[in-house]
């Protein structure tokens, strides 16, 4: 008789995807891509432009059918227990999807009430997640006066309303001056040390990559490496983030959309 294994719960990886391939016609975005996020960790989902970062997180978030493979949140298997899954994720887009017209507050307050969420527990977590991400005294200004990278702390501030434990971020820091982007990073970053936030964040810029965090390399739909900075670097034999990257990907330096 066969005997089922089950993981303890506390070991259940915050983010596994298991052999998951999809495609855009005859374009094979992504190819058998496997990773996992364990709990309360920071990963880097490192690729180029069109490596399938953005495809990969519209199946993670239901936006596309993944019909390959398996994706699980906490254990939630994202086709059979979506709600389950869904619960626990907070995703930042690459586009901005902010209503300008309305104020921050507002905008919160709608998306609280997507999430069933209202009344004094809307306006309390409103305010708290303003205030996570510096934006407490903007709370009644129109979106249309932030700056882009004050948009993107509230689209963040938006992520945290409905409690994720797990935080998918697409390029967030695309666009912005170094000052924002600072920011942006740092408020993320701290989410993960003091809350215990599980992080994916997917970016082609190597300089946000720190040693202490997981790396997954994305090239052309397939996962090329997945492990600690330390061992990607002992991999290839090689000094820098962006240096194992090209050697692995076969990118030649100062060619493609690399920076730092
Ligand atoms: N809706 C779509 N229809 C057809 N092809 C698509 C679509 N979305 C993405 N692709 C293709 O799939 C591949 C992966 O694209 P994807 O957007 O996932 O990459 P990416 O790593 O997110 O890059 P970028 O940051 O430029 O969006 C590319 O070849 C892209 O042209």
């Amino acid at each position: 008789m066969a005997v089922e294994h089950r993981t303890p719960e506390a070991e259940t990886p915050a983010l596994l995807v298991r052999d998951v391939s999809h495609a855009f016609g005859e374009n094979r975005a992504l190819s058998d891509v496997s990773l996992e996020i364990p709990r309360g960790r920071f990963v880097v989902l490192l690729g180029l432009n069109g490596a399938g970062k953005s495809t990969l997180f519209s199946l993670i978030t239901r936006l596309y059918d993944n019909v390959t493979g398996e994706i699980r949140i906490f254990g939630a298997d994202i086709r059979r227990r979506a709600t389950a899954a869904l619960q626990r994720l907070g995703v930042v887009f690459q586009s901005r999807t902010l209503d300008l017209d309305l104020t921050l507050h507002q905008n919160l307050l709608y998306h609280c009430a997507l999430h069933g969420i209202s009344g004094a527990d809307a306006r309390a977590r409103t305010a708290q997640a303003l205030a996570t991400v510096g934006l407490a005294d903007r709370a009644e200004e129109k979106v249309r006066n932030l700056s882009g990278g004050q948009s993107r702390r509230l689209e963040i501030a938006r992520s945290l309303l409905h409690r994720p434990s797990l935080l998918l971020l697409d390029e967030p820091t695309v666009g912005l001056d170094i000052g924002s982007r600072e920011s942006v990073v740092k408020i993320v970053r701290s989410l993960v040390e003091k809350e215990g936030l599980a992080v994916l964040w997917a970016t082609h810029l190597f300089d946000e990559v720190l040693p202490t965090d997981l790396v997954v390399l994305l090239h052309k739909g397939r996962v090329l490496f997945t492990g600690s900075v330390p061992e990607l670097l002992a991999h290839t034999e090689t000094q820098t983030v962006s240096d194992a990257f090209r050697k692995m990907t076969g990118t030649a330096a100062g060619t493609g959309e690399l920076a730092a």
